[in-house]
């Protein structure tokens, strides 16, 4: 783990420049369900995630991690709280205005990477800019980013060629292609064996560090949470550092 200063889900107050650069929510409260039935999946979260700084949450099945990355990528709306990606509101009511926000500032990487079968490795880490805005057609040199994460000779070959390891970089890589402010990862090394998942979130670590990256992974995988810098354990939807 890193030496800097962690910030702790119950005492980070205030916000510096820095902060809001990356993931900051606050009083974050979110239930799923209609009147007869309601569940608190998020209970008054606070989370700062800064630019560099990779954080995992673990908890156990239904704790309300996975409404936590939904909420910080705008693709759910909390019932309270604020949520700012890079000092942008991730809670306006505009679904249109989210998705493009999400666009531009935040990666998703999937438990399985999450490919399309057809498309290359290239084609796949290229697709984001592709789909994206003009703003965000002038992202990172796709080619250059499967170099960094160990892919360079494998460029050309479609999912089904690749190894689980493999695939999962593929996805780290065109999560980054865009220039996220925030990566939200969901239980990336849930396909892989041990010495895989130690590559990914080792990976994982030096892309945050590299490109000072917000990363917030959700893992059941406590072998890997050595690479982490924060430890949070989400129960019942709250929130807290992990002693
Ligand atoms: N669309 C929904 N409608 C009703 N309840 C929901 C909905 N989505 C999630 N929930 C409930 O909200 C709570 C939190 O769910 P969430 O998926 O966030 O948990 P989780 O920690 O990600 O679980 P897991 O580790 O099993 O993926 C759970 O009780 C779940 O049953």
């Amino acid at each position: 783990m890193s030496s800097r200063p962690a910030p702790t889900a119950s005492t980070t107050t205030a916000d510096d420049a820095s902060d809001r650069l990356g993931l900051v929510m606050r009083g974050v409260s979110l239930r799923h369900g209609n009147a007869a039935e309601t569940v608190q999946a998020l209970d008054n979260v606070d989370l700062t995630v800064r630019p560099g700084e990779l954080a995992a949450v673990v908890g156990p099945s239904g704790a309300g991690k996975s409404s936590l990355l939904a909420v910080a990528g705008g693709l759910a709306r909390p019932d309270q709280g604020t949520v700012t990606v890079a000092g942008q509101d991730m809670t306006v009511p505009s679904r249109r205005t989210r998705t493009e926000l999400r666009r531009q500032h935040v990666g998703f990487v999937f438990q399985s990477g999450n490919l399309l079968p057809a498309l290359t490795a290239a084609d796949q880490v290229r697709l984001p800019l592709r789909l994206g805005s003009r703003s965000q057609r002038s992202g990172r040199d796709p080619l250059e980013l499967l170099a960094d994460v160990g892919m360079a000779d494998k460029s050309d070959r479609r999912p089904h060629q690749l190894s689980g390891g493999e695939r999962q970089r593929v996805g780290i890589a065109r999560a980054l292609v865009t220039e996220p402010s925030v990566l939200l990862v969901d239980e990336p090394t849930a396909a892989l064996d041990r010495a895989r998942s130690h590559e990914i979130v080792r990976l994982l670590a030096h892309e945050a560090r590299q490109r000072s990256v917000a990363v917030v992974m959700v893992t059941h995988d406590h072998d890997v949470l050595q690479y982490c810098d924060t430890v949070y354990e989400m129960v019942d939807g709250k929130l807290a550092t992990s002693s």
